[in-house]
């Protein structure tokens, strides 16, 4: 079945809202937390590069997450454990030149905060004077709670991610549903608290049962942004190269692809080279004389 698409100006929300909202300034987390009083849900996606930064941006995507992601998504690794400051630095100051509207949250990497408060505000500083993003995010709850405090204290905007925190793959030995039992949700409500006493503005929950989810929901001030989280939270987020189907093989269970973006690029790369071959391309109105 085919659906309409909303574009944000047809969208019959009120021009404050997060998606559809006719404003053009760039978005702050005042806008987010103004949404959370209003109920209102919105969407996150992630973006490496200024292109389809903008293209997202003039879809309407309200937040973008430069996240570490981009290890496995653009740079060829195989977790987001060796992906590095600089690394991070050079592709969130591409997502905020090739954006207007939306609010760019950079990830810290893994070992960029490990060490305490003091090395997370000198490379959540790096982010924002070198790249400009308006926030930045970095995982862990109750343990990372000091982190959180000093970067706010500095006047930097933090997003909390608990739940399934992806830079401990290998303590972890995979990405296991987290949250299950009385006892791991007992420390993730803990850690979801702490991080909103620390001052975060949001909190990405990933892969928790949506019955709690929606509880922490309920709970904190601050908004939740779901991923394997359920219907419940205040906003969602993907991988975008999951949620466009280009990332290669299987997904994880909480993916839905909304485009074949690697079947319909793979075929535009094979029809250019049958032209090629063929000669066809390059055709008449190609040349020049
Ligand atoms: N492309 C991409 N998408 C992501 O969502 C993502 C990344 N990369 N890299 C960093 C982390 C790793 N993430 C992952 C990776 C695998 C699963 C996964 O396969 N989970 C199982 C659930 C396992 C269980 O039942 O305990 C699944 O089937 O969803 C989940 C999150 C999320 N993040
Ligand atoms: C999946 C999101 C929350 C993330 O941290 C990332 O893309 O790095
Ligand atoms: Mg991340």
């Amino acid at each position: 079945m085919t659906h309409a698409l909303k574009t944000p100006d047809s969208s019959q929300k009120s021009n404050k809202a997060l998606y559809g909202g006719t404003s053009s300034r760039r978005i702050t987390v005042r806008d987010i937390a103004a949404a959370k009083e209003r109920g209102e849900k919105w969407p996150m996606l992630t973006a490496y590069d200024a292109m389809t930064a903008s293209v997202f941006d003039d879809a309407g995507i309200p937040v973008m997450l430069v996240g570490d992601s981009m290890g496995n998504c653009h740079l060829g690794y195989e977790s987001t454990v060796p992906v590095t400051m600089d690394e991070m630095t050079l592709l969130s100051a591409a997502v905020v030149r090739g954006t207007k509207r939306a609010l760019i949250v950079g990830d810290l990497p893994f070992g960029s905060y490990q060490e305490g408060a003091v090395q997370a505000l000198r490379n959540a500083t790096r982010l924002v004077k070198e790249a400009g993003v308006g926030a930045v995010k970095l995982e862990g709850g109750e343990r990372s709670a000091h982190q959180i405090e000093l970067l706010v204290q500095a006047g930097i905007p933090v997003m909390a991610h608990v739940g399934l925190t992806p830079q401990s793959v290998n303590a972890y030995g995979g990405y296991p549903v987290q949250g299950r039992g009385e006892e791991a949700a007992q420390q993730l409500l803990r850690d979801a608290k702490a991080v909103q006493d620390a001052g975060a503005f949001a909190v990405v929950l990933e892969l928790v049962p949506a019955e709690l989810a929606a509880e922490v929901t309920r709970i904190l001030h601050i908004p939740t942004v779901g991923i394997g989280a359920g219907v419940e939270c205040d906003a969602q987020v993907l991988v975008w190269t999951d949620m466009a189907g280009m990332t290669p093989g299987r997904m994880p269970r909480f993916v839905k692809q909304y485009a074949k973006l690697r079947e319909a690029l793979g075929d535009a790369a094979k029809a250019f080279a049958e032209d090629v071959v063929g000669g066809a391309y390059p055709a008449e109105e190609h040349s020049f004389h």
